[in-house]
């Protein structure tokens, strides 16, 4: 799993050519940032390798400056009394640029990694293929792959990937034909967005990121939009409250309740969103819940409003400054007209958080969603998981280009974003959140205990209280994912979707820690 944290910003495999270009074109030997990169892979290994007693080390060059790293680091660590051995993809005559001089530091034998033999190898170094993966895997390298994941499985000793494993995409976290299983990796200046989203980041084991001398100047030019959902990308928007404050000054949000029998998901987002900092919260049920919704709540405020009209009723008191629907609101045209009394245009701002039953609800007039967004009187936060994704935005069920590129999750979210004019938050393991201008987060971490009943309605509590405290929605947002995944880490094994409410403020803690 991966280590944080990380530097904020993510970047495709584009952007990096381009960083290391820039740097390059500034005057910094391309060998010099090499070098830096093996000297980093070396560390790694050692450090391995000094902490199980191995000696033997295996590292697999490919046909590029990903092959490159390898010569050098092999070289260093042969400097050290390792035994090293290196395998390479082409014969090093055949390279050219900064590998081919890597090459040349190397001078010891080089076997045909094709038909290399592991046994007795305490550590493989995977130097294949980096960021300059073009296409799929096929033929004796994709049979090498097969081999060394077969070995590491049989026998239990390590590999670490350099930059990314083998076959991963960087940009888009796909697997191009067969990719390598490594127990850690070492990526240089910036985590690629690959390194995070699924399935990618499962082959990646622990990420480290090393310094190889790419100033971050170099940023300004590259102008990232995506990054680790983590603190360091949104805290600055965050509205903790303060000493003079009021309930008020803390926004007030209406969640809206589905009938008698499906209340609790209702619940749960209310309770969430006040523990995300809400002044107040609402719960807006219909007459027919009161007597359910009544015992069981305390802190969170009941009102009724039936329908349509009672939920504009409601809303009429200008202080109420987000709404949340969806949880067990129940799919069709009913879900469909709340919404649309929800979302209806006022003289004050209101945001709003849909999902669940909403958004499979508008999956067969996914334009009269995207208009009734046009028109809310404040921004809209879409909260879909991978079926509902699909189903809303059915247009979207390509995963690769015509050219055979892989479409990434991170893509497909940022396209609806523009489309529907909402900020979405695509959940899953790499939760996404994107919103209409490009800027884009992915989670690094999600304990997999967060897949529980219940956990996308907290998710939907815990945004809506965000944004009633007048947080910017994308940051608001993201932020919600991090708490929302910061409690359940918290909580640990054996995690309900209550103790996502009651940890909350466990990762209030380690937010404000973050922030002082
Ligand atoms: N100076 C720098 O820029 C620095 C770069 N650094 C390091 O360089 C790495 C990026 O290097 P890179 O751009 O040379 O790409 P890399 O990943 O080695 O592969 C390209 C080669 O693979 C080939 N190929 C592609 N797909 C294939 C497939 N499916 N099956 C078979 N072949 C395939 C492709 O062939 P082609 O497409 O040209 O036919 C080409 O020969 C980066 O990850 C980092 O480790 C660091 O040292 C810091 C300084
Ligand atoms: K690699």
């Amino acid at each position: 799993m991966p280590h944080g944290p990380y530097p904020p910003e993510l970047l495709t495999t584009a952007q990096m050519a381009r960083a290391d270009r820039l740097t390059i074109e500034s005057g910094v030997a391309g060998m010099a940032l090499m070098e830096k990169a093996a000297a980093a892979i070396a560390a790694a290994a050692t450090a391995f390798l000094v902490k199980t007693a191995g000696r033997r080390v295996l590292v697999l060059c490919g046909p590029g400056n990903n092959g490159g790293d390898g010569y050098v680091a092999a070289r260093m660590l042969r400097s050290q009394r390792f035994k090293v051995r290196v395998a390479a993809l082409v014969p090093p005559e055949s390279l050219r640029g900064d590998a081919r001089e890597a090459a040349s530091t190397w001078d010891g034998r080089v076997e045909d990694a094709t038909s290399c033999d592991f046994t007795g190898v305490d550590l493989v170094i995977d130097a294949l293929f980096g960021t300059g993966l073009a296409r799929d895997i096929d033929g004796p390298a994709a049979v090498l792959i097969e081999r060394l994941n077969a070995w590491r499985a049989e026998t239990r000793q390590k590999i670490i990937a350099v930059d990314i494993p083998s076959g991963v995409d960087g940009t888009s976290g796909a697997i191009r034909g067969v990719a390598v299983q490594a127990d850690s990796t070492v990526t240089f200046f910036r985590l690629k967005c690959g390194h995070l989203l699924l399935p990618g980041r499962l082959r990646c084991g622990a990420i480290s990121c090393a310094h190889i001398g790419i100033r971050s100047t170099v940023l300004q030019q590259i102008a990232p939009q995506t990054f680790v959902n983590e603190p360091d990308a949104w805290g600055a928007a965050l509205r903790l409250p303060s000493v003079e404050g009021h309930k008020y000054a803390r926004g007030h949000a209406v969640v809206v309740s589905g009938g008698a029998s499906h209340t609790g998901a209702a619940r749960l987002a209310a309770t969430a969103a006040l523990r995300a900092g809400a002044g107040l919260v609402t719960l807006a049920t219909p007459q027919d819940a009161v007597a359910v919704n009544a015992p069981a709540l305390t802190s969170v405020m009941l009102r009724v409003a039936d329908g349509p009209a009672g939920l504009s009723a409601l809303l009429e008191d200008r202080r109420k400054n987000v709404v949340a629907l969806g949880p067990a609101l129940g799919v069709g045209e009913d879900c469909c007209a709340l919404v649309e009394a929800a979302l209806a245009p006022s003289p004050e701002p209101r945001a709003a958080v849909l999902d669940a039953d909403v958004l499979t609800s508008f999956a067969l007039a996914p334009e009269r969603l995207k208009e009734a967004i046009a028109n809310a009187p404040g921004p809209v936060v879409l909260t879909p998981h991978g079926g509902e994704f699909a189903r809303l935005f059915h247009g979207q069920r390509w995963e690769r280009t015509l050219s055979g590129a892989p479409i990434s999750k991170l893509e497909r979210t940022r396209d609806a974003a523009r489309e529907v004019g909402a900020v979405i938050v695509f959940k899953g393991p790499d939760t996404v959140v994107a919103a209409p201008d490009g800027r884009a987060s992915i989670l690094p971490h999600a304990t997999p205990w967060l897949a529980t009943a219940g956990s996308g309605d907290v998710l939907t509590g815990i945004v809506a209280g965000l944004l009633a405290q007048g947080m910017e929605p994308f940051a608001a947002a993201s932020c919600a994912v991090w708490m929302h995944a910061a409690a359940a880490e918290d909580f640990g094994p054996g995690l309900i979707a209550d103790d996502i409410i009651n940890h909350l403020p466990a990762a209030w803690r380690r937010l404000t820690a973050t922030q002082s």
